[in-house]
């Protein structure tokens, strides 16, 4: 891979046209392409291990592909002491995730990060405090994170968070109809999901760290959008494992299968530990080679991260004045 493919050109390419996306309508549940759905752990783990070695996105391009990183974070709080003054600050951050001054100097218009992302209870303050920025309110929905609340419960919290303004939402799926291989339970489950949902978006958060194996991954994931997922995100935050680049790797190329099979394209949500600069451009380059840059958007691409934003301005400082700011000059909330 040569390191043009890399460059700041590289990166302005990716700022296509925005055009609107057909979304994604489902179909009735496949179960013969659900079980041939297989993942090869050792070359995927292969694979994974290869990519942050061979990487080598050079300085001078750095700056772009992590301003790039910044319009893709879904800017996070998922605290039981979340308050409206903390997600207030949060979506200051998120109309302004880096400093005027940084951007002047890499020659960069104002940017905003995809989204913010917060419990029900926080949508009524983060709603009003990006009013007119265009900048979308996420909700985790469906007893985040566990998902075990009764089904009604479940659903009449979407239909809330919709009714609040959350225009995107984040639900959990029911680990246990894919560790007992209930494909059709999942595939209802979604669908429900979906309709309560409305017009507001919905990514379905497979917690892929509690789902036993890659190939459930995989099958999982192609059980979701054949539902009608909009998005297909790995992880709450809360698992003891969450995203990692194999679950990337096996989710994304359910993705591409299902584009190539549909002609719907679904989005990908990491999220859950990604904190450093370093890592968000790993991330970006692998959707780069496996899904092509159409994916680089974020109305097809986010970061679900709470301190990411951090790491990345403290680059972007360093890039522009040589030194690194201490951490505590870049409260996100
Ligand atoms: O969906 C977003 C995650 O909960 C954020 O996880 P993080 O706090 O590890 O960045």
């Amino acid at each position: 891979m040569s390191v043009d493919t890399y460059s700041t050109a590289a990166v302005a390419a990716t700022q296509l046209p925005q055009v609107t996306e057909p979304r994604n309508a489902g179909m009735p549940l496949d179960l013969n392409w659900v079980l041939s759905a297989q993942a090869n752990t050792s070359a995927i783990e292969r694979r994974a291990a290869s990519l942050p070695a061979r990487r080598s996105v050079k300085k001078a391009h750095q700056a772009a592909w992590l301003l790039k990183a910044v319009t893709c974070i879904d800017l996070t709080t998922l605290s039981g002491d979340d308050t409206a003054r903390r997600v207030g600050r949060l979506c200051a951050k998120a109309r302004q995730p880096v400093a005027a001054s940084v951007l002047d100097a890499l020659g960069m218009p104002p940017i905003t990060t995809g989204a913010v992302c917060v419990y029900h209870e926080m949508i009524a303050p983060a709603v009003d405090a990006l009013r007119g920025t265009g900048i979308p309110v996420a909700a985790v929905s469906t007893g985040f994170p566990a998902g075990l609340s009764p089904l009604p419960l479940r659903i009449a919290e979407i239909e809330q968070s919709v009714a609040a303004g959350a225009a995107e939402i984040d639900i959990v799926i029911s680990r246990r109809h894919v560790l007992e291989g209930n494909w059709q339970a999942l595939y209802d489950e979604m669908r429900i999901f979906r309709a309560a949902c409305g017009d507001a978006h919905v990514k379905a958060i497979l917690a892929t760290g509690e789902l036993g194996s890659l190939r459930n991954v995989a099958r999982a994931s192609l059980v979701c959008m054949m539902a009608g997922a909009d998005f297909i995100k790995t992880s709450t935050g809360k698992e003891s494992v969450n995203a990692t680049l194999p679950v990337t790797l096996v989710m994304i190329r359910a993705i591409r299968d299902f584009y190539d099979r549909t002609g719907y394209r679904v989005g990908y949500k990491p999220a859950g530990g990604i904190s450093k600069a370093k890592d968000a451009i790993t991330y970006l380059a692998l959707i780069k080679e496996e899904l092509g840059d159409r994916w680089l958007q974020p109305d097809l691409f986010r970061f679900g991260a709470s301190s990411l934003l951090n790491d990345i301005e403290r680059q972007l400082e360093h890039h522009v004045s040589g030194n690194y700011s201490a951490a505590y000059r870049h409260p996100t909330s």
